[in-house]
């Protein structure tokens, strides 16, 4: 995405009337959670829960998601960036801090660059800015499978890589609970987001992003991995990054007092 004039309404198209909630304090600093692929805003239940006493937050189900309207086709991050940009306006809040988890954080990285003007901060979770050749296959290929196969056939694979082994033995609740929403998810919806997910490459341009970044990845992510929050970190001037032990891609389902007690401090920082 290039840089916008902020009046300009050029970006792409929008989807109308996304779903959200809001809680906590207004005319606090705006918080803003942005979900990963083929979940919705009630998996942020226990960061609004963290965040609402100090802040104004907002959850909102992305574009074919949760309860927020299919969008056109082909749908792509600048789409996804000014369905955000809309969200941002509609609350009349100023600035927002953005916390993206996986294509959350991808969304918030592309929205960054395009709009600076509707950023105060960015947190970053379990996410990349690029991927290697080989990376924007693998994801093709996860587009690929739930064409042919439907969401059942990426369901028992979705699960191993977001949680590890020890949570998923620890808390099978939290894993049916994904299972039942990966299950219910639009196929054709969650095709179109590996599409839109295989053409990221926001590396390039951290170092123009210049908002207070906290990074946080689970030590255990296998599919956006440490490595790639490193990438984010030493790219954006002046991001911290925090590791959380023992987690794997859906670190604020899997640790969400460490994750809470990270991003709170950033928060509290600013
Ligand atoms: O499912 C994965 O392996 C990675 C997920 C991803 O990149 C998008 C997301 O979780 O939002």
């Amino acid at each position: 995405m290039p840089h916008a004039d902020p009046s300009s309404s050029a970006l792409a198209r929008t989807t109308p009337a996304l779903h959200q909630v809001r809680a906590g304090r207004r005319g606090a600093p705006l918080v803003v959670l942005i979900h990963a692929v083929a979940l919705d805003l009630t998996y942020w239940d226990r960061q609004i829960g963290a965040l609402a006493g100090s802040f104004d937050v907002i959850a909102y189900d992305l574009a074919g998601h949760g309860a927020s309207p299919v969008p056109g086709q082909p749908f792509g991050f600048d789409d996804a960036a000014e369905d955000l940009a809309r969200v941002l306006e509609a609350a009349g809040a100023g600035p927002a801090c953005l916390v993206g988890l996986s294509v959350g954080g991808m969304i918030a990285q592309t929205l960054a660059l395009a709009r600076p003007d509707l950023v105060r901060a960015l947190c970053l979770m379990d996410t990349v800015s690029t991927f290697a050749e080989a990376g924007r296959e693998a994801v093709r290929g996860r587009a690929a499978q739930v064409r042919v196969g439907g969401m059942e056939a990426i369901v028992v694979p979705t699960l191993e890589r977001w949680f590890t082994p020890g949570f998923a033995a620890r808390r099978p609740d939290v894993l049916d609970r994904v299972a039942k929403t990966l299950r219910a998810a639009d196929p054709d919806v969650h095709a179109a987001m590996w599409d839109m997910i295989s053409t990221l490459d926001v590396a390039p341009r951290l170092t123009e992003i210049d908002r207070p970044t906290l990074v946080m990845v689970g030590e255990k992510d296998p599919t956006t991995p440490v490595a790639a929050s490193e990438v984010i970190a030493r790219g954006i001037p002046g991001a911290r990054l925090e590791i959380i032990p023992d987690a794997s891609h859906m670190a604020p389902l899997e640790a969400p007092e460490e994750v809470n007690r990270h991003l709170l401090g950033f928060l509290n920082g600013l």
